[in-house]
């Protein structure tokens, strides 16, 4: 299948930075993307380039096949991470606006629904809570039923329970066979919602792939973490290997079960205990030596 979007070799430099150095990357239509990276990773700059809002300095980026053309600009949708609304229109006032520039639109209903909207349609868009602002972002970003949507950093700065509304959104929004594109620092966004990510770092692509593979290949199994004292027997009586780390005893497994039956045969109370399941931090951490948000 020709994937959606291509890009090749991308460079975008200012001045003496290379703020995106020759990434490389081709996504597949109806799947979420994500670029999982610290601030400053190069994530906002790969994507305006792609959108067409910054000039690339060198590079390659294929729509459908082809070097994108003027009518690129009307199959996509973008939620910028800062948009001014217009503060004297109210929200549906200015879903209408916007859906004027468009000669193909989304239903109104239709992007209400999607958006969650129907209860501020009334209210003035500066008067919006930071979770219904970024409803009306995306709605505007879907504005001209585009068949790829850009999402920049969408829950930044959201409540958890805003983030987590905004993430049925999107998934909705996936559901629907849009292409959707997102940059994020948040690893449990990445791996919630995308099917596939490419982790940016210094403004390169260190790792891609689906996050359930990245985690697989770059991590160990489930590490439980014991008070020393809780052992009631010597550490190498268990059948896992059970090492002293800064303090307390770990064991790494790739069968929890087991190994809490086998701990708790051994006296260990299961409330002394840490159970830790990899995720995309410990991706970054160990291909970097660095947290995600430092
Ligand atoms: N207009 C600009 N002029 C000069 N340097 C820039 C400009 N825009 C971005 N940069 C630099 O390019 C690098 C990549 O920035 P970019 O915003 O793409 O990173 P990011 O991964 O999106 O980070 P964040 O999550 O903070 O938005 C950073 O070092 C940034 O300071």
């Amino acid at each position: 299948m020709t994937p959606i979007l291509e890009v090749r070799q991308l460079v975008k430099t200012y001045k003496s930075l290379k703020a995106v150095n020759g990434v490389s990357f081709s996504i597949a239509p109806g799947i979420c993307f994500g670029l999982l990276g610290p601030n400053g990773a190069g994530k906002t700059t790969t994507i305006e380039v792609i959108e067409g809002i910054l000039p690339p300095t060198s590079g390659e980026i294929l729509y459908q096949g082809r070097p994108r053309s003027s009518e690129f600009s009307g199959a996509i949708g973008i939620q910028f991470q800062h948009t001014a609304l217009l503060s004297f229109l109210k929200v549906r006032e200015t879903l209408e606006t916007f859906q004027r520039l468009y000669p193909r639109a989304t239903d109104t209903a239709e992007l209400i629904e999607i958006c969650q909207l129907g209860e501020v349609l009334d209210q003035y868009s500066d008067k919006l809570s930071g979770g219904q602002r970024q409803r009306l972002l995306l709605a505007l970003a879907l504005v001209n039923d585009p068949a790829l949507v850009f999402l920049d950093e969408p829950s930044t700065g959201l409540d958890p329970q805003a983030r987590r509304n905004l993430w049925d959104i999107v998934q909705q929004i996936r559901d629907r066979g849009k292409t959707v594109i997102l940059t994020t620092h948040y690893m449990e966004e990445a791996r919630l919602l995308c099917d596939e990510i490419a982790i940016m770092d210094r403004g390169r692509i260190i790792e891609q792939g689906s996050p359930d593979a990245l985690i697989r290949t770059h991590c160990g199994g489930t590490t439980v973490r014991l008070p020393k004292q809780s052992l009631q027997c010597a550490p190498d009586r268990l059948s896992f290997p059970c090492r002293p780390v800064q303090g307390h005893m770990e064991i790494e497994t790739d069968d929890i079960n087991t190994c809490l039956r086998e701990l708790m045969a051994n006296g260990v109370d299961l409330n002394d205990i840490v159970v830790h399941s990899p995720d995309l931090e410990d991706v970054f951490l160990k291909l970097t030596g660095r947290r995600l948000r430092d």
